[in-house]
């Protein structure tokens, strides 16, 4: 019989890699357990997990793995529970959370010995059950920081269960992580959350500016639309490495106001001119996850059966959608309803489909 595998917390992450793990590694059992039933349910009915586990107590001690896909605060409560569970001798316990040292110290202060940190440098903006993606890894780096004494094997066995992922793996001290993401991924989030919330208290004075909001705009604030509790466990769980990169952005900033007020046009050009050189050496434009969602924007006339028109055409021709969205109503004539699909192929036919058979507006960003 195959392992038994448990994964805690069936959102985004949880569930993608109980897709990668089931596509790779057929006879793996998956038992899934989530707070929420309904992800439980959408979990088994999907074919993502073989099993509901019902209380972690009564389920972890039967597993032969244990990965922790819930946010970080309840990661750090989870492995306080295992610790007090008769778990089998040779478990493998490992998480996904998006800060690593405080995890790892925990589990290393509870003794749990064959805990190894895990965070796949991949997601989304896009959460819970609905979002989960086989193919959310692929080309992605899948950091580990493993504990001092951790044994070669425990290693080798978490990178076979997870080959599914098509993730690259690399080895890193806990602390070495947290200050990486802290620059690369905790605080660019700060900043887009910061920026839209500006934006907002500006908007309101200036009523009908977010109509006008372009490319810039979008880019650099899509990952704030991510998930609050998730990023208040992150911040809360790296503050010692945020501080200091939020004064160097501080400082960033000043330096801009400093040449502005002086009217500084070289320093002010060789701001932008070093950023886009760095920015286009980086392997950012290159590798890195697929992106995992695919938006595809209708604008539609404000009247009754509208959605039910759309959703009906796309099923018919059985294109599935992660998400549907009603965007704002714009000048109480159109509404644009955001439509999130999977594959970028399925975003084209869709496209397609509903151009000729609607005249209704539609167009990617
Ligand atoms: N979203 C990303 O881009 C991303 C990428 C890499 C790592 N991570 C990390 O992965 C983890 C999960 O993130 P996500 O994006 O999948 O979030 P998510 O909100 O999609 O999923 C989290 C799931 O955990 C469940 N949960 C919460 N408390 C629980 C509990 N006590 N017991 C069981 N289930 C519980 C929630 O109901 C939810 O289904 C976080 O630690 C996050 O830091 C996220
Ligand atoms: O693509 C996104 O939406 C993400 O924010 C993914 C992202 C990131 O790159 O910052 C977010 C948090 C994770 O810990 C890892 C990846």
């Amino acid at each position: 019989m195959g392992k038994k595998v448990l994964i805690v917390g069936l959102g985004l992450i949880g569930s993608s890699l109980a897709l990668a793990i089931k596509k790779e590694h057929p006879n793996v059992k998956i038992i899934g357990l989530d707070i929420q039933k309904s992800s439980e349910e959408f979990a088994l009915k999907r074919g993502m997990i073989d099993e509901i586990g019902g209380k972690l107590e009564d389920v972890a001690p039967i597993s032969d793995v244990i990965l922790l896909c819930s946010p970080v605060e309840t990661v750090k409560s989870q492995l306080v529970k295992l610790s007090k569970l008769p778990l089998q001798s040779n478990v493998l316990i490992s998480d996904v959370g998006s800060v690593k040292k405080e995890i790892v110290d925990t589990a290393n202060v509870l003794g749990l010995k064959n805990f190894i940190g895990g965070h796949p440098m991949a997601g989304s903006h896009k959460s819970g059950v609905s979002a989960g993606d086989e193919r959310l890894f692929e080309n992605a780096y899948y950091i580990l920081t493993p504990q001092k004494d951790t044994i070669k094997e425990k290693i080798e066995e978490l990178q076979t269960l997870l080959s599914g992922t098509k993730a690259k793996f690399v080895t890193l001290e806990s602390e070495e992580h947290d200050k990486i993401t802290g620059m690369l991924s905790h605080l660019p989030h700060v900043i887009a959350a910061g920026l839209v919330n500006q934006s907002k208290e500006f908007n309101e004075q200036h009523q009908g500016a977010k109509r006008l909001a372009a490319g810039g705009f979008r880019d650099l604030t899509r990952i704030a639309s991510s998930d609050p509790r998730m990023w208040t466990d992150i911040l809360l769980n790296n503050k010692e490495v945020l501080f200091e990169l939020i004064e160097e952005w501080q400082e960033v900033m000043n330096g801009v106001k400093k040449w502005l007020k002086m009217e500084n046009q070289e320093a002010i050009f060789e701001f932008f001119a070093t950023a886009k050189k760095t920015r286009n050496q980086m392997p950012v434009h290159k590798e890195g996850a697929l992106p995992a969602f695919y938006d595809l924007f209708v604008d539609v006339p404000d009247i009754p059966g509208v959605i039910a028109e759309v959703t009906g055409i796309l099923g018919k021709h059985e294109l599935s959608l992660v998400n549907l969205k009603i965007l704002e109503t714009r000048e109480d004539i159109f509404g644009i309803l955001q439509l999130t699909f999977k594959r970028q192929g399925d975003l084209k036919r869709a496209m397609e489909i509903l151009r000729n058979e609607t005249s209704y507006l539609c167009y990617e960003e």
